[in-house]
């Protein structure tokens, strides 16, 4: 493992990943990777989530060969230098900020979108000119196959290494000296690679978790609202980073989000939702027994079917569900709703600024007004209205996490910044030396330079 990152290094050092002709190269090849390869990366995605073609396709490739075609277009704007304002002890110099790379970067990857969640950090580590170690996640055992056997065939082998491994690797790994590490995961493995980090004072971005809560307002589309509810929650079984966990709404709503979310799950994946390509499975056991222990003592208004062979958990609402309640204290990261009753935005507000800042937040409404007002006082990553999940499909918008869910962001340009050094470089006219000399007493010879 050692000897991978050393010879990262040294393939850094050589200077090759520098040249913006040798960066814009390698993305060209990463995509030609994604479009060649595209049914190994699709069937190695369903075997890791039981997730159909169609569906790994628009939530994990579509968004990777979008973000690769961005990058490529804006890529030679990024890494022209920006002059900056001078004053005016500067005024007949240069003075401009150089975006250079950081050196090696580790970017460790979670499972729930194996192949978005590793491939899309790589492309901006690639932009900012970095040589990268990936580390896919173990859990998803065929995307991280399928990584670490493809990227060697299409990108420097030397400059981009695919280490695969779990706990005790990974644990191995982070002894090793990085120049940023990026992370997705669970908030409790986030401190572990924080504090590893430290030692070597590496830069981090933390990509977490947490409850994304979703305020409904009785001034809203009800029949939009809950379908895109239906479709952000429900997808990928729930285990979504920025699925809406919770929604918080009037108490006399919840009869009909619940009658609604009933009729579009039909829709989405009919009569028989375990029979249904389109609808997922928990990753494995452990993840199940934990999301079945959250339904203890809830009111299921709808769904709450299991199937412990096949991991299955149906599309389920909670209704009444109290704010102390255990699918409260915790991620749900599974196909479970909860819907817990306000007064009204006041309330909605109240509650989520009592609770740990999360990824993401929603809100529905027709009044524009209360959107930017639930905002302005509120806190979260990022925040869709009128939708959920959205936000995260804009390469202009920094995704990441704020508090408790994360440090950091990337995405388009703020991957690029993030796996980069704002150089300032000033550089010095050697002309008028006397300007720059104080001359305090006529008889003296000059004293001070500035
Ligand atoms: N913010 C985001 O973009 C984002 C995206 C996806 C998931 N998430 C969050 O991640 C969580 C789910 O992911 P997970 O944590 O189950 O994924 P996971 O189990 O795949 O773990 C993530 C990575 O951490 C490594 N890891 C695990 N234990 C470790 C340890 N003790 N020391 C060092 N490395 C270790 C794993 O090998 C893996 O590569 C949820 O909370 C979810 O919200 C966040
Ligand atoms: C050919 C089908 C086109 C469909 C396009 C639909 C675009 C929807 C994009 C959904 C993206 C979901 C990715 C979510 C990743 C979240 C990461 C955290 O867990």
């Amino acid at each position: 493992m050692d000897c991978k990152v050393q010879r990262a290094r040294a393939a850094f050092r050589s200077g090759r990943s520098r040249p913006l002709q040798f960066r814009l190269q390698q993305l060209e090849a990463l995509r030609r990777m994604v479009q060649e390869r595209e049914r190994d990366i699709l069937e190695a995605i369903g075997a890791d989530l039981c997730k159909s073609e169609f569906n790994a396709y628009g939530q994990e490739v579509i968004s990777i060969l979008g973000e690769i075609d961005h990058v490529l277009e804006k890529l030679p704007k990024w890494v022209t230098p920006k002059p900056a304002e001078k004053n005016l002890l500067t005024m007949l110099d240069e003075a401009y900020i150089h975006s250079e790379p950081l050196g090696v970067v580790l970017i460790i990857g979670a499972w729930n979108y194996p192949f978005v969640l590793t491939i899309q950090p790589l492309i901006g580590a690639i932009a900012a000119g970095n040589a990268v170690i990936i580390k896919p996640s173990e859990v998803s055992e065929n995307t991280a196959k399928i990584v670490s056997k493809l990227l060697p065939q299409y990108l420097d082998q030397d400059l981009y290494v695919v280490i695969n491994g779990g706990v005790k690797e990974t644990t191995e790994l982070l002894r090793q000296r990085f120049d940023h590490i990026l992370y997705t995961g669970n908030t409790a493995v986030g401190k572990i690679v924080m504090e590893a980090a430290a030692k070597h004072l590496t830069p981090v971005t933390l990509e977490l978790g947490g409850k994304s809560p979703c305020y409904v307002d009785k001034d809203c589309d009800l029949d939009i609202a809950c379908r895109r509810i239906t479709w952000g929650k429900y997808m990928n079984c729930g285990q979504t980073c920025i699925a809406p966990d919770y929604i918080l709404c009037e108490p006399s709503l919840q009869s009909q989000i619940v009658q609604k979310i009933k009729e579009t799950v039909k829709e989405f994946y009919g009569e028989n939702v375990k029979e249904s390509p389109d609808y997922e499975r928990i990753i494995n056991l452990h993840h199940f027994k934990r999301i079945i222990n959250l339904l203890e003592g809830q009111k299921i208004a709808y769904g709450g079917e299991t199937d412990e062979a096949t991991c299955y958990i149906a599309p389920t609402v909670l209704t009444d569900v109290d704010p102390e309640a255990k699918v409260m204290q915790e991620e749900i990261f599974g196909p479970i709703l909860p819907i817990v009753p306000v007064k009204n935005a006041d309330e909605a507000i109240k509650f989520i600024n009592d609770h740990e800042k999360p990824l993401a937040f929603y809100i529905f409404s027709r009044n524009n007004k209360l959107i930017k007002r639930m905002i302005d006082e509120t806190s979260s990553g990022g925040v869709t209205g009128n939708d959920v999940i959205m936000h995260f499909t804009l390469s202009s918008l920094p995704f990441g996490g704020v508090g408790s869910s994360g440090i950091g962001a990337y995405h388009g340009k703020h991957s690029f910044d993030t796996f980069s050094h704002q150089r300032s470089c000033l550089l010095k006219s050697l002309k008028r030396e006397g300007w720059i000399l104080l001359k305090n007493d006529p008889v003296q010879p000059p004293t001070c330079r500035f």
